[in-house]
Formats: structure tokens, sequence, C-alpha cells
């Protein structure tokens, strides 16, 4: 399953020093010039979860392994890219690729690294770039809608279906409004997702501060967490170059950084809970002697479909699930003691996966 999160901003803000980071390599160059990415990057991060250690311990497991989420390091965009301005509509091509948008905003002074727009202002960043997003939407969605309505004077029931989401999401972007302002009815979403807009993704901000602002932010990423407090996001304050030189530190060296910065854990393991939660997954767990696993499923996913992301297979021979919750787990000290206890239940097809659950699936042949 490719849960995929894209790092979206302006050149030269630190896209790729942040990806870096996340993935713990140079995969991407990450350079002092604007442009300096072209093709996208894609890597695989291990998402921080404290409780799989925990688990690992009582159930005496030999491995232990965590979920992954994918980001995606994008070439940056400037003002124009919707009309082939810098590298234009390609990167936009994979920006309709990921599931979320992670936006990155420069919130550091330093006259050495360039700014396009020669000055730093987050704000008006995150709105030139949102705005070349709104303007590919709206084209893509004039251009549709001429076939639409079309088809749409025929019996195409589909296509007048379409055309009204279509309309939805136009009224927004003609109000200057990225199309996730549009109130979609719960059984338009699938159909929604298909118009695949660049605006409808679910958003995240990344304020990309100085290495001195790392524990606490300063006065750019602070109007940053309102803006992205006005439409119910999350804004994650961050030190993308903290965080690449800590990613080169092994774990103890990197303690006693995280110390002396005033930190309890690298600011990517924010960024990283709050990329999993904008994609609307949560985590349940195996545990056993082998291995301690967290395994992604999408909130409010039923048994068989969380069984399905450990084999396609379990999905249709889905018999039953063996659930305990992860504090009866930890409080009765594992599956014995949780049995005992009364703690472990049977769950049928038509369970909800709540996050935290420990399950054993019991299929058929
Ligand atoms: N928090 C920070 N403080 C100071 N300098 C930083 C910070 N984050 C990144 N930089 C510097 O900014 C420069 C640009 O970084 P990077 O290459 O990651 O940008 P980018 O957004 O990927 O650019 P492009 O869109 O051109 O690919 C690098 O020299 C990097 O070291
Ligand atoms: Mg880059």
């Amino acid at each position: 399953m490719g849960f995929k999160c894209g790092i979206v901003g302006l050149p030269n803000v630190g896209k790729s020093t942040l990806f870096n980071a996340l993935t713990k390599t140079a995969a991407a160059q990450a350079a002092n010039y604007p442009f300096c990415t072209i093709e996208p990057n894609v890597g695989d991060v291990a998402v921080p979860e404290p409780r799989l250690a925990k688990l690992a311990e009582i159930a005496g497991s030999a491995e232990v392994i965590p979920a992954r989420l994918q980001f995606v390091d994008i070439a940056g965009l400037v003002k124009g890219a919707s009309k082939g301005e810098g590298l234009g509509n390609q990167f936009l091509a994979n920006i309709r690729e990921v599931d979320a948008v992670a936006y990155v905003l420069r919130c550091f002074e330093d006259d050495d690294v360039t700014h396009v727009e020669g000055r730093v202002d987050p704000i008006s960043d995150f709105e030139t770039v949102e705005t070349e997003l709104m303007l590919a939407d709206l084209e893509s969605l004039e251009k549709r809608r001429v076939n639409l309505e079309k088809k749409a004077k025929g019996q195409d029931k589909e296509a007048k279906e379409a055309l009204v989401l279509v309309d939805l999401a136009l009224e927004q972007l003609r109000e200057g409004n990225p199309a996730r302002a549009a109130e979609v009815p719960a059984d338009a979403m699938k159909a929604w997702r298909g118009l695949q807009l660049l605006t409808a993704k679910p958003v995240l901000f990344v304020s990309n501060v100085d290495e001195g602002s790392a524990a606490e932010g300063n006065a750019y990423s602070a109007k940053v967490a309102e803006r992205a407090k006005e439409e119910n996001a999350v804004a994650v304050a961050i030190s993308a170059k903290i965080e690449s030189e800590l990613a080169t530190l092994d774990d103890e060296e990197a303690a006693e950084y995280l110390s002396e910065l005033g930190l309890d854990e690298p600011g990517l393991n924010r960024l990283i809970r709050a990329g999993y939660d904008l994609l609307g997954l949560q985590t349940y767990f195996t545990a056993g002697p082998k291995e301690a696993r967290a395994w992604t499923v999408r909130r409010g996913a039923k048994a068989p479909e969380a069984a399905g992301v450990i084999h396609t297979d379990f999905e249709k021979k889905f018999i039953r699930a063996e659930t305990i919750s992860f504090d009866d787990y930890v409080a009765l000290r594992g599956e014995a003691g949780a049995k005992e206890a009364g703690k472990q239940r049977i769950e049928g097809k038509e369970y909800e996966v709540q996050d935290g659950d420990v399950m054993h699936f019991r299929t058929g042949a």
C-alpha cells in the first residue's frame, strides 16, 4: 500500500534537505540554488511508533518492524508555473500523484541562501504556490467541463454526476479558494478524488526555521501556524538544517544534540506523524516471538480490509479477528494474560479496527 505525501514549495526553501533528513540518505541533491531538483525523489520513511518497542518487549519479539510512509520530494515551483514558467507543468503531474501535500515554507533568514522573491515571507510564498495549483485546477476543469456538458445532455448518468462535482470545485476556485474548501457529500467522495485536483488534497504546513528556532519556532512560523489554524490544518515548525545534521548521527550522539537544542525528539517525528494523520491513517499491530510489527490501515477500515494489508488473500478468506487493545495488552503483560482476563475479543467482518489493536486474523482456505 503506497501512501504518498508530496513535499511542495518554492525553489531553494529546503525541500530536498528535509527529504534527505526524512529518508536518512543523501538521495536528493540539496544545494543553494533554485531548481536544484528536477526529477522527483521518492523515499520510504519509518513511522515513529513508541508503542511498538513496548509490544516487542512483552512478546519477546526478535524483530521490530515499523509501518512505512512515502515522501516525494518535488521540484520547486514559481509564479507562472501553471503557464509553464520555471519547470512549469512537469512538476504539476508529480503533485497529482500524491495523496497529501506538505507545503514547505521558508521561515529562516540567511543572506547566503537565495530566495527567488528576494525576501522572507512564508504566507506570501504559500499563496504564490497555492495560486499556481488553483490556476492549474481551474484550467483542467474548464477543459473537462465542455466535454462533460455535452455528455450530460444525453442520458449519461455518470457525466451528470461528474458535472455537479466539477461545478462544485469551479465555484470555489473562481472565488479564489482551493478545491478542498468545497463541501462534498460523503457518497460522492470517490468520484471527487477521481477528479485528481491538486488543491483538493489534504495539506500540512511545514515551517522551515533557522537553527536557533528549532525548539520554539519564530515569528514567521507563528504566522504560518495562524494561517494553518484558519483552515483547520496542522503546522509543524522544524529546522531542516538541524534535522539533516541529526540524521547523520548515531542514536547516542543524536540524543545528546537534541537535549542541547531543548528538543525531546527529532522534529521529523512530529512531521511524519502529522503526515500519517493527514492521510487518514491509523496503526494496528501484530506481535509474537518472531516479530512485532505495525501495519497501516485507513481510519474506519473493517477487519477484513485490515487483514488484506498483511496479505491480499486474507481479505477474501477472512473468518474472524482475535483482538486485544494496546492498553489491555500492556496492562495484562501480553496475549496469555489478556486472554485469561477475558480481554481478547473475537470480532467479525463488520468490526471497525481501532488504532492500537493487537490482532490475529483467522482465515479459511
Ligand atoms: N533551516 C535552514 N536554515 C538555513 N539554511 C537552510 C535551511 N534549510 C535549508 N537550507 C539551505 O537552503 C538551500 C536550499 O536547500 P534545498 O536544496 O533543500 O532546497 P529545495 O527546496 O529542495 O530547492 P529546489 O526547489 O531548487 O530543489 C541549501 O543550501 C540548504 O542547506
Ligand atoms: Mg530540491
